[in-house]
């Protein structure tokens, strides 16, 4: 198939800020020609050209088989900035700065879109129930505080460290702004194995981290809301905002805002658990029935039939699974550590069932109606392969094993930059972690709405909707009527009855997040479009993210 990017071309596009409509010429492309060699981008997609540097420190990341995540997110962020030094130019000589002023301006927001915040580190003292006493050590990092509250889960693992948080918390700033949550991010975690723990223990660390940092007023409902994430569910949730609500939030009516992701009856919100999941097969169904990039990947647009292999089989991973069936695709194979299933000819896995049954077993291996095969199964020929389980699981060692023609990152940062760069160069389609796995945080969002506006989702308009919707089919009755001469009545179909009459939160939650993925995914694209390789996902929508940050910071101006 020709494709469609061609380095050499030149993009022309309008970009309608605040500031009005501007023409700007992207990427290296607006270089004046010689051999050929020197305008245009490398093949790791990074553009040295536009006068912004990748910092030297960086500069190997792209080779590195174990690379730091952090500064694989800076590197990402330096790629994505190289080809926005145009359009960070034309937004500032708008508000009429000086030529010099323009550059010192636009360096000093991209110095702060990079950095984060705080990091936070605790550590604590706890006794165990057999009466030993352990020290725990926790994180919690604010990457850009452009927007307030900042947001982000945490997660309970050993390899819970500095550079991890940071590295995810700069991703939940760039993941809310390509998602337009209208957050800054942050993430957090404790550096615990959790299955060595009992509950009540769970329990007392929880508590004991939630209440470190809500002395030192780094979390709340204004300023830093947490959410679950791996190893995490809503019962630390729960825990999390007791400890508030028991202390400092007890003063606070907005107190439920704190941390989202909780049970429902405290103020959780329909939809929350599975939204990850829906949002990773919402992410996936916008490329897959999209016929250029099917085209480019030699793939048809639609969705039925797509083979599909999902590692980790948690709480993203099982509902990603569960839609994508849903959707009709075919289930190839679920992958674990200590094991991947296949499903038997002619067999489709009940997710359900299967997740169920791995809560009572521990594990995946033996469930009826499949066959137990090696974890490399991963890497087998398959439409679509979803990591759905920790970062850096496809690396420069492994990347050339995969075989997928697409592959969606529910998981934060499973491929490292080198990985990133081979696949691309074999025309395999990347959607990348902080559009594909936004969901959650789309919907922890509707949530936090719901908790500061004490209301549920639709409670104040699905009986005036009703009301509404009746009236114009009564109005339309009587006007056809009277045009006809005769009694009309417009019949309502049992879909639209039901849908008016049974409203419920669940199906705000729903629909609101399928238009926030499409609305993402436009913008996506768009800037996909107009780079040199519409097939790099992860940098246009970096692009998309950090336009809209730099923007926040310049329009708020610098001096305070
Ligand atoms: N929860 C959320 O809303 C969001 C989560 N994410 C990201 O999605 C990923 C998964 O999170 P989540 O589903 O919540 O976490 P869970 O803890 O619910 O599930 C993780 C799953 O991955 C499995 N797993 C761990 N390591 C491996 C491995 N090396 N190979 C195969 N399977 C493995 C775990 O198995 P076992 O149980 O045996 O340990 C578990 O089944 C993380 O990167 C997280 O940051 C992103 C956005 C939101
Ligand atoms: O729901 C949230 O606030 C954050 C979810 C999360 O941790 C993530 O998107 O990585």
């Amino acid at each position: 198939m020709q494709r469609l990017a061609n380095s050499s071309r030149l993009f022309l596009f309008k970009h309608k800020g605040l500031n009005g409509t501007a023409s700007v010429r992207m990427g290296s492309n607006n270089k004046k020609k010689n051999d050929g060699s020197n305008n245009k981008k490398k093949n790791d997609g990074s553009n040295p050209q536009s006068g912004h540097k990748i910092p030297e420190r960086l500069k190997d990341v792209p080779d590195k088989e174990n690379p730091g995540f952090f500064e694989s997110v800076e590197y990402y962020f330096h790629r994505a900035v190289q080809n926005l030094i145009p359009e960070f130019d034309v937004s500032i000589r708008a508000r009429k700065f000086t030529d010099e002023d323009i550059a010192l301006r636009r360096n000093g927001i991209i110095m702060l879109m990079q950095n984060y915040s705080s990091l936070l580190e605790i550590q604590f003292p706890f006794r165990r129930d057999s009466g030993e006493y352990e020290l725990i050590q926790c994180y919690r990092c604010h990457h850009c505080t452009h927007k307030s509250p900042t947001k982000g889960g945490i997660r309970y693992a050993l390899d819970v460290n500095p550079d991890e948080v940071k590295a995810l918390a700069a991703l939940m700033t760039y993941k809310n702004s390509c998602s337009n949550v209208p957050f800054g991010g942050a993430k957090g975690g404790i550096r615990i194995d959790p299955s060595k723990y009992n509950n009540r223990e769970l329990e007392r660390i929880t508590r004991k981290f939630a209440l470190e940092l809500i002395k030192k007023n780094y979390v709340g409902p204004g300023i830093d809301v947490p959410a679950p994430d791996y190893n995490t569910s809503a019962r630390e949730m729960s825990w999390f905002y007791d400890a508030y609500a028991k202390t400092l939030g007890s003063t606070n009516i907005n107190a439920l805002g704190m941390v989202t992701g909780k049970p429902l009856f405290l103020g959780g919100i329909r939809g929350r658990e599975s939204a990850t999941g829906r949002g990773v097969f919402t992410a996936a169904e916008i490329l897959v029935n999209n016929e250029e990039y099917m085209c480019e990947i030699g793939l048809e647009p639609c969705m039925e039939n797509k083979t599909y292999i999902v590692q980790g089989f948690g709480n993203v991973g099982f509902h990603a699974a569960r839609y994508f069936r849903r959707g009709r695709a075919k289930c190839l194979a679920i992958v674990e550590h200590d094991t991947a299933i296949v499903p038997d000819k002619g067999t489709e896995i009940n997710y359900k069932d299967l997740h169920t049954y791995k809560i009572t077993k521990g594990t995946i291996k033996g469930y009826p109606g499949t066959k137990s095969a090696p974890t490399d199964i991963m890497f087998d020929k398959v439409d679509i392969l979803v990591p759905a389980a920790i970062e850096k699981v496809i690396r420069k060692s492994n990347a050339d094993k995969v075989q997928a023609k697409i592959i969606v990152e529910a998981a934060n940062g499973p491929l490292t930059p080198a990985a990133h760069a081979m696949l691309l160069k074999k025309n395999v389609l990347i959607i990348p972690d902080i559009f594909a796995n936004a969901g959650g945080v789309t919907v922890s969002y509707f949530e936090w709405l719901k908790n500061i506006s004490h209301s549920s989702l639709g409670r104040m308009s699905f009986g005036y909707d009703k009301e509404i919707s009746d009236l114009l089919l009564s109005s339309i009755d009587t006007s056809l009527s009277d045009t006809f001469n005769k009694k009309i009545r417009i019949q309502k179909s049992a879909m639209y009855e039901d849908r008016i009459s049974n409203a419920t939160e669940k199906d705000i939650v729903q629909s609101s997040l399928t238009h926030s993925m499409q609305r993402a995914g436009r913008d996506i694209l768009e800037y996909a479009e107009k780079s040199d390789n519409k097939l790099d996902l992860r940098n246009a929508a970096y692009c998309s993210a950090l336009f809209k940050i730099f923007k926040t910071y310049e329009e708020a101006g610098l001096e305070g």
